[in-house]
């Protein structure tokens, strides 16, 4: 906002608590909690040689502290309470509901992730499992199933078999691009526990929000379950095999729970797209006569 922030008593926030706010990432500046700014202030008033009691006296003074209780000056007297601030500054000061769950969220995604991280190298508790994890991270790699459907493809006899097949090169495709474009987008690191000894990458492939391998599992499973004609086992085994491979990436140190917990989410979503949008020789025509010129 274009105004300055005011104290209760009308002054400029920044005379009120100028001698601990020297850091604008503190919640006077509007970048933290109570308990931090209480904590920093502290900090810097040790370093700078200050009496700690008193310092607390003052970050006490902040405005997140008057938030609950009304300032030192006005506890001890028994006059009218106090004005109320105006609505723009109590948004402004109380910490938002939303940022403290996206904290705790995010928290508790890294601590998780580290936890069931077990694979992550030879060392790791269930180092011996690696192999094997990484046999399951090549069933859901994008070369693979790109490479599989175009095989698919070249084989197929019939009409409505090549019609399926290039729907699922088309869903290949737009999945790559929209995790690719995600990627850039968040850039979230990998896990520090990572080895990146991954096979065959894209550049955007080193951040980790959303997995590739989640969206793909999520979207192919579900279009197998869609147009494959199957028996009860072996869709039990389809959906057992997504939700293993996206353990897996977890378990390897490759992604955090969020990153494959958002991937499922977005290839559930992807699959409705292509179902929207699905290609027939009706409205694609000039696809399928082109391939069949092949
Ligand atoms: C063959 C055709 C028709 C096109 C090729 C298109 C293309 C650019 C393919 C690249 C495939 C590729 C290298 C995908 C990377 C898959 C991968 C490692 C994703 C990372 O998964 P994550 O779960 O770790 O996020």
């Amino acid at each position: 906002m274009a105004s300055p922030r005011r104290s209760v008593e009308g002054r400029p926030l920044g005379a009120s608590v100028s001698s601990n706010t020297s850091n604008p990432g503190s919640p006077a500046h509007g970048g933290g909690s109570s308990g931090r700014f209480e904590f920093q202030s502290l900090l810097s008033s040790r370093a700078a040689g200050v009496d700690p009691t008193s310092a607390r006296l003052r970050a006490s003074e902040s405005p997140v502290h008057r938030r609950g209780s009304f300032p030192v000056a006005a506890a001890g007297s028994s006059q009218a309470p106090p004005p109320s601030l105006p609505e723009e500054d109590r948004m402004d000061l109380n910490p938002s509901f939303l940022g403290i769950a996206l904290r705790s969220l995010l928290a508790i995604d890294l601590w998780l992730s580290k936890k069931l991280g077990v694979c992550a190298g030879e060392s790791s508790s269930w180092g011996s499992v690696r192999p094997l994890m990484k046999l399951l991270e090549i069933s859901g790699h994008g070369i693979t199933w790109l490479l599989g459907t175009l095989y698919c493809l070249c084989r197929s006899d019939s009409w409505a078999g090549r019609e399926v097949l290039m729907n699922l090169l088309f869903a290949l495709l737009l999945d790559l691009l929209v995790v690719a474009l995600i990627k850039g987008l968040v850039r979230r690191p990998r896990p520090a526990h990572n080895q990146m000894d991954m096979f065959v990458t894209l550049s955007v492939d080193k951040y980790s929000f959303p997995s590739g391998h989640a969206t793909r599992a999520s979207l192919v499973s579900r279009f197998i379950l869609k147009h494959l004609v199957l028996a009860i086992p072996l869709r039990v085994l389809v959906v057992l095999w997504a939700f293993i491979l996206g353990l897996s990436r977890v378990m390897l140190g490759r992604h955090n729970v969020t990153d494959v917990a958002f991937g499922f989410f977005l290839g559930y979503m992807q699959y409705s797209i292509v179902d929207y949008c699905w290609l027939s020789p009706h409205n694609a025509p000039v696809l399928f006569i082109l391939w069949n010129q092949q």
